[in-house]
């Protein structure tokens, strides 16, 4: 085994995401290319434990590409990606970088259609492997709590017995996030969230991220500024794959940099 590899497995052992200078995620100088495009621009950005932040910027700002490198599904050209002070999240799997407890919501929801609310969440919790074997071992006291807990986070408590596939679209994103929460990450990635919800669905995801915000880490990429602006503490800009402006709501909205960005859309 290489020095380097013994490092990295150091840093799975460790478990938790070391949080103690605050920062739970730190991206340093990150670029990406795409034949010569920069997608991503010397991007440096950094999210505090328990902190809920929105990402907005205009299409093809490099919002996605971003949760791509978290997530290890993009690989940057140079730059730093960790989990806290020692998890080097550049140099783990897809799935190492799932397990230490990054979880990240799609646009689109992917629920067990044919399967209940209840058995969406017991799916999760076993990491979506042996269907069959999942459903049919008992769960255990903690494990049926965190079931039950985790309904009534997401507003489900009445729908346990539901299948999935009759939910409507608010009420499976919401079980998609319940998805999620069963795994316990320490980061929570949601890209757009409240596409195609009514308001009322808007209001009940509004009140739900910012629950979790304290407990979670968490990172909302949204388009829809009224629901940013529902939810919002601190507002990162992102314009052509760095940060363009940072801070509050009202900040952001009135620096003339950012004004411009979005007028010449
Ligand atoms: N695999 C790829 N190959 C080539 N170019 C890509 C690839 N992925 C992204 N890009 C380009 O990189 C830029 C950033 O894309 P990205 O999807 O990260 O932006 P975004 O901010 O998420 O945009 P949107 O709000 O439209 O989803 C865009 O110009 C996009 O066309």
């Amino acid at each position: 085994m290489s020095e380097g590899e013994g490092a990295h497995l150091r840093t799975l052992e460790a478990g938790k995401p070391d949080a103690s200078h605050t920062a739970i995620l730190y991206l340093e100088d990150l670029n990406v290319s795409f034949d010569g495009f920069k997608a991503i621009n010397n991007l440096s950005l950094y999210i505090d434990k328990g902190e809920l932040r929105c990402i907005i910027g205009p299409n093809g700002a490099g919002k996605t590409t971003m949760m791509d490198i978290i997530t290890g599904k993009t690989r940057p050209n140079s730059g730093k990606a960790f989990f806290g002070q020692t998890i080097d999240l550049l140099r783990m799997s897809e799935p190492e970088i799932a397990n230490a407890g990054i979880g990240r919501k799609f646009q689109k929801p992917t629920v067990f259609e044919s399967h209940s609310v209840a058995e969406n969440l017991e799916l999760a919790m076993h990491g979506n492997k042996k269907v069959w074997h999942s459903l049919w071992a008992k769960l255990s006291g903690e494990q049926q709590d965190l079931i039950d807990a985790t309904l009534q986070t997401i507003g489900l408590t009445d729908q346990y017995h539901q299948q999935a596939g009759a939910l409507s679209h608010g009420q499976k994103q919401w079980l998609e996030i319940g998805m999620l929460l069963v795994q316990k990450p320490y980061l929570l990635l949601v890209d757009e969230p409240v596409a195609g919800m009514t308001h009322q669905e808007m209001d009940r995801t509004a009140e739900l991220l910012t629950s979790l915000a304290g407990k979670h880490s968490v990172v909302v990429v949204e388009h829809d500024m009224d629901f940013v602006r529902s939810i919002a503490r601190k507002v990162t800009v992102l314009h052509q794959g760095s940060v363009l402006a940072e801070g509050s709501m009202d900040e952001v909205q009135n620096d003339q940099r950012v004004v411009e960005v979005y007028l010449g859309e």
